[in-house]
C-alpha cells in the first residue's frame, strides 16, 4: 500500500511552504517522502519535485493555443490530468514503491473543487491504485475570526443548482 496526502486550501494559504517544511522534516528524521506538483501554474519550488503536472501539460501553452485566460486554462489543465489518469498518472506512479509516501501540492482555485469532479476523481483513482489517502486543508488562521468574510456558503436553489453567498449577502 502507498500513502498519499493531498494538500489543498486557498491560494496563498501556505500549501507549498507546508510541503517544503514537511519534506525537510522527513529528511531530518530519515524518512523518505516525495512531493508532487499538481499546480500547472506553479513556477518556484522549495522542494525537489518528484512528479510534475507541467511535464504533462503547461498552463502557458494552453493559454496561448486555446486563447484562454489563466482560470479557464487551469481548469482545462486539470481536466486534461483527469483524462490522463490511466496513462501519464499511472506511468508516473509506477516509479514509487508500495510503501512510499507522496505529498500532492494542489492548486488553490476553489472552482476545481466546486465546479468539476477532477480532484475527487483523482482521489478515487489513487485509492484504486491502493493508496491510503488523506487530505490536509490549509487556511490562514486570521480568517477564522470572521467566518462570514471568507467562507462562500453554497446554497442549493429550488432547481438544484447552487449559488455562492458572499460576505455582503451573508451580512
Ligand atoms: N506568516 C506566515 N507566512 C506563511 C506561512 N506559510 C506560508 N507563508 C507565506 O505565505 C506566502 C504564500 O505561501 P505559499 O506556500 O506559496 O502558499 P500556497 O498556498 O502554496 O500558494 P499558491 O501556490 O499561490 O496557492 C509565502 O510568502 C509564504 O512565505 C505561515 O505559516 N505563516
Amino acid at each position: 500500500m502507498g500513502y498519499a496526502q493531498l494538500v489543498i486550501g486557498p491560494a496563498g494559504s501556505g500549501k507549498s511552504t507546508y510541503c517544503s517544511s514537511l519534506y525537510e522534516h522527513c529528511e531530518t528524521i530519515g524518512r523518505t517522502m516525495h512531493v508532487v506538483n499538481l499546480d500547472p501554474a506553479a513556477e518556484i519550488f522549495n522542494y525537489p519535485v518528484a512528479m510534475d503536472i507541467r511535464e504533462l501539460i503547461s498552463l502557458e501553452d494552453v493559454m496561448e493555443d486555446l486563447k484562454l485566460g489563466p482560470n479557464g486554462a487551469l481548469m482545462y489543465c486539470m481536466e486534461y490530468l483527469e483524462d490522463s489518469l490511466h496513462d501519464w498518472v499511472d506511468e508516473e506512479l509506477e516509479n514509487y514503491r508500495d510503501d512510499d509516501y507522496l505529498i500532492f501540492d494542489c492548486p488553490g482555485q476553489i472552482e476545481l473543487f466546486t465546479h468539476v469532479p477532477v480532484l475527487k476523481n483523482f482521489v478515487e483513482h489513487l485509492k484504486q491504485k491502493n493508496f491510503n489517502v488523506c487530505v490536509v486543508y490549509l487556511l490562514d488562521s486570521q480568517l477564522l475570526e470572521s467566518g462570514a468574510s471568507h467562507i462562500a456558503s453554497r446554497v442549493k436553489q429550488k432547481d438544484g443548482s447552487s449559488i455562492c453567498k458572499t460576505k455582503q449577502s451573508l451580512d
